[in-house]
């Protein structure tokens, strides 16, 4: 789930993408990459890493321009080498850099008709490849410059083609900055401006909160198939580039993803987060009238308004017992089981007092492959707590995720296959509940009704853009299970880091 940026400005803008990745690392901490236009040429640092680490001083003063785009990644595709780092550059035609979140589904028949367009693709990023589609149907005008009406045929055509969940952002040398959403508005992407004395300026984002990091008001959601561009003079022209576009945003966004600070499509993800609270809070109420719980304590930090919810609905008191550790990142989103098992107890720490001959009830958003649950469980006996109960605001996760989510493989799932009961073994608690797939929409839903339906593939198993079958799924299971990755990781040192040579 990474984080992109993209703003056209009236003075330098390195500052402000980089002040904005750190507003989205949540959404990936592997690598960053900032691209700027300095005069008629790409200026572009990019690394694995966190955004604090990659960008030093004197990357910082290279990024000149007024023009730039800014990415965080979690590699869904491809390899965690430095090399499928983004933003991705072409230099014909034009000279194209882009930064894509999402994931798509049809690279095997895409990467074909690459070969056919004579295009090379130098990594096994899924978006150079996307990156290369743009540019191929830009390529068609054989024109020394581009209108917007041009650059929307392009979109339109690249709508046409490619398969999967993305919001992307491209910089065009001597043209502007064109933005888009797949038709499906899986993944999300928002406007946003600013009104300078020397004119406005334009940003687009995942998330609202990049662009209130950066000073900038949110205009709007990019709709889903729309595409945005604003040329180089500040003039914003927008067009809607799917012929059947159905807005069916990604639900994980609200339960895990974004900040809550964010709103998203309308909807604000805290308001979210305390909805499914109430929701999972009545349920619990519901089914487990007599329960003997003392307390409520969440598994921070995205869980923390979810509990705070449930203990407000069961009236009882919330309890912040375990202390986050403030320099270790999302768990979740770590690239291997090995470093994310090492990492909950790193991140997380338990107060004893709070557990002490109590009964607990701890809240997460989700359980995922139960890395957190099952350990977390165990420090809440080890600080002395009488009985622990567990209550997941996500539904059962049983299937793998193709739109951007690393879940690639159902048996790391721990719900795959199994029932309440037997996931409750598990992980070792005292009882065990999930929030209904139905509450769940209907919390996320009541900030914005007009969303008649969700992406909630790894919970039903059903994927919107319909070119998913088994045989995909099984194709992506061997080549991006856990042990797959794994021995990808030992080849990346092969891999022809291009983009750095000149300027290490
Ligand atoms: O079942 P699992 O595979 O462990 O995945 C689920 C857990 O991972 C996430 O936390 P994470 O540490 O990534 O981030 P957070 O601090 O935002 O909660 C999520 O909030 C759950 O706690
Ligand atoms: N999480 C994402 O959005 C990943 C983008 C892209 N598929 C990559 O792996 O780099
Ligand atoms: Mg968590």
């Amino acid at each position: 789930m990474c984080g992109i940026v993209g703003i056209v400005g009236h003075a330098p803008v390195n500052q402000l993408i980089y002040d904005a990745l750190t507003v989205l690392q949540h959404r990936g901490q592997d690598a960053a990459g900032i691209v700027t236009v300095d005069d008629q040429a790409f200026r572009l640092r990019k690394a694995n890493g966190l955004v604090k680490d990659v960008f030093e001083i004197k990357h910082m003063h290279r990024l000149q321009g007024n023009t730039g785009l800014g990415h965080v990644r979690y590699p869904t595709a491809g390899s965690a080498s430095s090399s499928e780092a983004q933003p991705f550059y072409v230099n014909s035609p034009f000279g194209i850099s882009l930064a894509h979140n999402g994931n798509l589904t049809n690279y095997h028949e895409l990467i074909e008709s690459m070969a056919v367009m004579r295009r090379h693709i130098n990594t096994s990023s899924d978006s150079e490849l996307m990156l290369n589609v743009l540019a191929h149907e830009l390529q068609k005008f054989d024109t020394l410059t581009l209108s917007p009406s041009q650059i929307f045929t392009a979109v339109t055509k690249l709508n046409e083609q490619v398969r999967g969940a993305y919001a992307s952002v491209a910089l065009i040398i001597g043209i502007g900055m064109v933005a888009f959403r797949d038709p499906f508005g899986i993944r999300p992407l928002v406007l946003g401006r600013k009104v300078t004395a020397a004119g406005t300026e334009y940003m687009v984002a995942s998330e609202s909160v990049a662009l209130d990091a950066s000073g900038f008001e949110t205009m709007r959601d990019v709709a889903p198939g729309e595409a945005v561009f604003i040329d180089f003079d500040g003039n914003l022209f927008t067009e809607q580039c799917a012929h059947k576009p159905q807005h069916v945003p990604c639900i994980f966004e609200y339960v895990y993803f974004a900040r809550p600070d964010s709103t998203i499509d309308g909807i604000s993800v805290y308001g979210s987060r305390v909805n499914m609270g109430r929701k999972l809070g009545a349920k619990l109420k519901r089914e487990w009238e007599d329960n003997d719980i003392d307390v409520v304590i969440p598994i921070p930090e995205t869980s923390c308004d979810i509990a705070l919810q449930i203990a407000n609905e069961l009236d009882l008191p919330y309890r912040q017992g375990f202390v986050k550790n403030r320099y270790i990142g999302r768990t979740f989103i770590m690239p291997g089981q090995i470093e994310r098992k090492k990492s909950v107890r790193r991140k997380l720490n338990a107060i004893n007092v709070e557990f002490k001959g109590k009964n607990v009830l701890l809240v997460d958003d989700s359980i995922v492959r139960g890395t957190t649950s099952e350990q977390i469980i165990e420090m809440a006996r080890d600080a002395g707590a009488k009985k622990v109960y567990f209550a997941s605001a996500a539904p059962e996760i049983r299937f793998p995720n193709v739109y951007g989510i690393d879940m690639p493989s159902p048996n790391e799932l721990i719900a795959h296959g199994r029932d309440v009961e037997e996931i409750r073994r598990q992980i070792g608690a005292d009882g065990l509940i999930f929030q209904d797939i139905d509450d769940l929409e209907a919390a996320v839903r009541e900030g914005n009704p007009s969303i008649a339906h969700f992406e909630t593939s790894v919970f039903s198993g059903r994927y919107v853009t319909a070119d998913v079958d088994q045989n995909y799924l099984d194709k992506l299971n061997e080549s991006r299970n856990d042990n797959a990755k794994t021995a990808k990781a030992g080849e990346q040192s092969s891999n022809l880091e291009i983009h750095n040579v000149c300027h290490p």
